[in-house]
């Protein structure tokens, strides 16, 4: 990669392996995600697409190879508002939890502002702000245990973005969500990710649809076997599918 490429590069890794203890999950990677791209990622069960993750989070570090985040190598890099999660969530997990939307979304703001600081007039209203984005003013002050999964995926997105990260990277958002729910889901990813200028990655079991809406897929299994463009992989997909599941998968294509 040139140096200018290099200097839009969001995510990078080079030649990362990672394994836990004997098991070998990523065996010499390259992965790159460039600024406002949306990169589906997908892979089977235990493939490595979690590690992939919690490698550009700084959660794991790689046991070969380097992460460089914002052209920073990983050991360096401290700016982590710039970087935005959503956690797979269990289907209605909240259930029973007490905080309210309000009180969940204002939690994205820890890292930014401190743990004990008290939050100012304007923070209050970026949340106020991501809220209405994502269309859950009416449930402002309710408690996320009311909300359906849908609504609490949102919830969880206005979380993650209510610091203004540059990258926002989303694990299994659409787990326990209904269908038409999540074709909103998406519709509404893709314009925050145009008003926000975001750089976005998301692990999806639901390739079929994600793929519709993604701009470049990665297929990872212990290594990358594709990289490329959604058009690329729509095209190909019966064959890359083939190599990594063996025939087992039955994709499911939905046309907008
Ligand atoms: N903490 C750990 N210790 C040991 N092995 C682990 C640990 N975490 C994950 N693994 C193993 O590493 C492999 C890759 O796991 P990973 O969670 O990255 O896969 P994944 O592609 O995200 O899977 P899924 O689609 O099921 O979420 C799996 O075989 C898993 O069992």
């Amino acid at each position: 990669m040139d140096q200018q490429g290099k200097q839009d590069a969001v995510v990078e890794l080079s030649s990362v392996s990672f394994q836990y203890e004997d098991k070998v999950v990523l065996d010499d990677v390259q992965f790159s995600l460039m600024k406002g791209d949306f990169v589906g990622i997908v892979g089977p069960n235990g493939s490595g697409k979690s590690t992939l993750m919690k490698l550009i989070l700084g959660l794991l570090s790689p046991t070969k190879g380097s992460v460089h985040l914002f052209g920073q190598p990983l050991s360096k890099f401290r700016e982590w508002s710039r970087i935005g999660y959503v956690a797979q969530q269990v289907a209605h997990g909240a259930g029973g939890f007490p905080a309210t939307v309000r009180e969940v979304v204002a939690s994205g703001l820890v890292g930014k502002i401190g743990l004990f600081r008290r939050l100012q007039a304007h923070h209050h209203k970026s949340v106020e702000e991501v809220v209405e984005r994502v269309g859950l003013t009416a449930k402002l002050d309710q408690r996320i245990g009311s909300l359906s999964g849908g609504q609490l995926q949102r919830v969880f997105i206005a979380r993650a973005l209510v610091a203004e990260p540059e990258l926002l990277i989303l694990d299994e958002p659409t787990v326990g969500v209904d269908q038409e729910s999540i074709e909103q889901f998406y519709g509404l990813l893709r314009s925050l990710k145009e008003e926000n200028s975001l750089t976005m990655m998301i692990v999806s079991h639901d390739v079929g649809v994600m793929t519709q809406w993604v701009n470049k897929v990665a297929c990872v299994q212990q290594k990358i076997h594709f990289h490329g463009t959604a058009h690329d992989f729509e095209h190909n997909q019966e064959q890359i599918l083939q190599q990594m599941y063996g025939g087992s998968m039955k994709v499911l294509s939905h046309h907008h």
